[in-house]
């Protein structure tokens, strides 16, 4: 059995010095004096994250005190500070609402058992492929009493479990295919059935964890210090630096590979601006018909079907996950080789306002109320900035980039101009959304830096928050839908 425990990993070198290694600063020529046998883990990532300067992270929580205190509370209720709350703390308003609604899923009266919920959530972020929320959320599994043998791969764990494998593939690749059936067959299973109630709470964890591993990989997030991967007790291996500028994130490497001429792009910022305030004229002007309309949204959907990602992008290393779930070839990529049509799905005929929110808080009270505020904070966050501009209307960049991510899941908001998309995100922006929604176990620090080149990191975290929101919007109304469609 692997899980997230303390590494009984042995310091191979340990006859070498650290001094023998490498050239020591004098701080830590004071302590190495003292050795006292303790071996100190040292962290293997720079920071909370592989793509953002860990100081810029960290000047965050130091200038800001509502900040200081939604992370001692965070701490409080959660028992640890992760690396995904650091890196949402560059907004604090979202992260205050996204803790809420991770103690009230995982820890408060709910459906489900505490350790069900925990290993549902294994199951949704292993599905990509998530070592970092998998490693989390095994030791969460342990620590309130979880079967460690369940964690030998689902066919280990209890059949009404099991039973979610086929739920959890369809909401993570493909949603629109999930029919009253799928349910039904999860309602009805006799000794083995889940009830409504818990179904509900199924589906939120389900698909809050896939859209979670998108943020993980979009933001590339590193292993938490005390997890598998999270750190070692070997010397770093670069020489020419203290083992402790290295261990802060201090070292070279960020002048060596971070922020490639960005001079060289100067006016990209102003040519989105412009092309706002353009469309902002037009849409004075002309409304296109009904059909033109219609089309462009086609066009848009059969665009953003396009496989993107190229095969030789650097792959992040990932631990063997696949246990947690079967079918591991189910995933969009072969898919969209073949073309698969996408239906369409009207807004007015079922829209999270209108349907969702009510069956969610119908079912699994004052959760629904929950959801829409973390759905409405994403959706409505704004500095009113743009890279170095202030006093900025954003909302027209901001919902192109919600309804892109929509209608990749091929849902259609009749009043809007889908051709407003094309203007304002760019093909490499378009990359980067649609990995990160799709394959986002494929994104690398390469995509992330080529999006937005001009943009504040505070900014490509924003976009993460709306990608992950609306891909969990996304999923949800599907499984909602097919809900619905089975009870009445
Ligand atoms: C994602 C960004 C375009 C958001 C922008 N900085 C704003 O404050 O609205």
């Amino acid at each position: 059995m692997r899980h997230a425990s303390a590494s009984n990993e042995t310091m191979e070198n340990s006859s070498l010095t650290m001094t023998d290694l490498f050239k020591i600063c004098t701080q830590c020529e004071r302590l190495s004096k003292k050795d006292v046998g303790v071996r100190i883990p040292r962290p293997v990532g720079n920071g909370p994250s592989r793509f953002i300067p860990e100081k810029e992270i960290l000047q965050v929580s130091k200038l800001d005190k509502r900040i200081q205190s939604i992370f001692e509370d965070a701490f409080a209720v959660l028992g640890r500070l992760d690396n995904i709350s650091l890196v949402m703390g560059f907004h604090p308003q979202y992260l205050e609402n996204f803790l809420k609604t991770q103690h009230y899923l995982l820890q408060m009266d709910g459906p489900l058992s505490l350790h069900c919920r925990h290993y549902i959530g294994i199951m949704a972020a292993a599905r990509h492929q998530c070592t970092y929320l998998v490693n989390l959320h095994v030791n969460d599994f342990l620590q309130v009493g979880g079967d460690p043998k369940w964690l030998n791969g689902l066919e280990e764990a209890p059949q009404k479990l099991q039973a979610l494998g086929e739920l959890n593939k369809i909401l993570a690749h493909r949603p629109w295919l999930l029919t009253k059936e799928h349910i039904e067959r999860l309602l009805k299973a006799e000794e083995h059935s889940w009830s409504l109630a818990e179904l509900i709470h199924v589906v939120v964890l389900l698909t809050l964890y896939h859209s979670l591993a998108s943020f993980t990989f979009g933001c590339g997030i590193n292993p938490d210090i005390h997890t598998d991967g999270g750190h070692t007790f070997r010397p770093p291996s670069l020489s020419g630096y203290c083992a402790c500028d290295i261990a802060n994130g201090n070292g070279a490497l960020e002048e060596m590979f971070g922020n490639q001429q960005v001079s060289e792009l100067s006016g990209e910022v102003e040519v989105l601006m412009e092309k706002m305030k353009q469309l902002q004229e037009c849409h004075d002007e002309e409304e296109a018909s009904q059909e033109e309309m219609a089309t462009r949204f086609e066009r848009e959907k059969t665009e953003s079907m396009l496989v993107v990602t190229s095969e030789d992008e650097e792959c992040v290393p990932s631990r063997d996950v696949s246990r947690h779930f079967e079918d591991p070839s189910y995933g969009y990529k072969d898919f969209y080789r073949r073309g698969e049509h996408v239906p369409t799905l009207r807004v007015q005929d079922y829209s999270w306002e209108d349907h969702g929110f009510s069956l969610v808080n119908r079912l699994y009270p004052d959760f629904g109320q929950l959801l829409d505020e973390k759905f409405q904070i994403a959706y409505n966050l704004t500095y009113n900035t743009m890279a170095t501009h202030q006093g900025v209307d954003t909302s027209m960049l901001r919902r192109a980039i919600w309804n892109y991510i929509h209608c990749m899941f091929g849902i259609r908001y009749d009043d809007y101009d889908y051709g407003e998309i094309n203007q304002l995100l760019d093909r490499g922006f378009k990359v980067y959304i649609k990995t990160m929604v799709r394959t986002p176990e494929k994104i690398t620090k390469r995509m992330y830096d080529s999006f937005w080149r001009q943009f504040k990191h505070s900014e490509k975290v924003h976009v993460n928050l709306l990608l992950m929101e609306a891909r969990m919007q996304a999923e949800l109304l599907y499984a909602l839908r097919a809900i619905t469609r089975y009870m009445t």
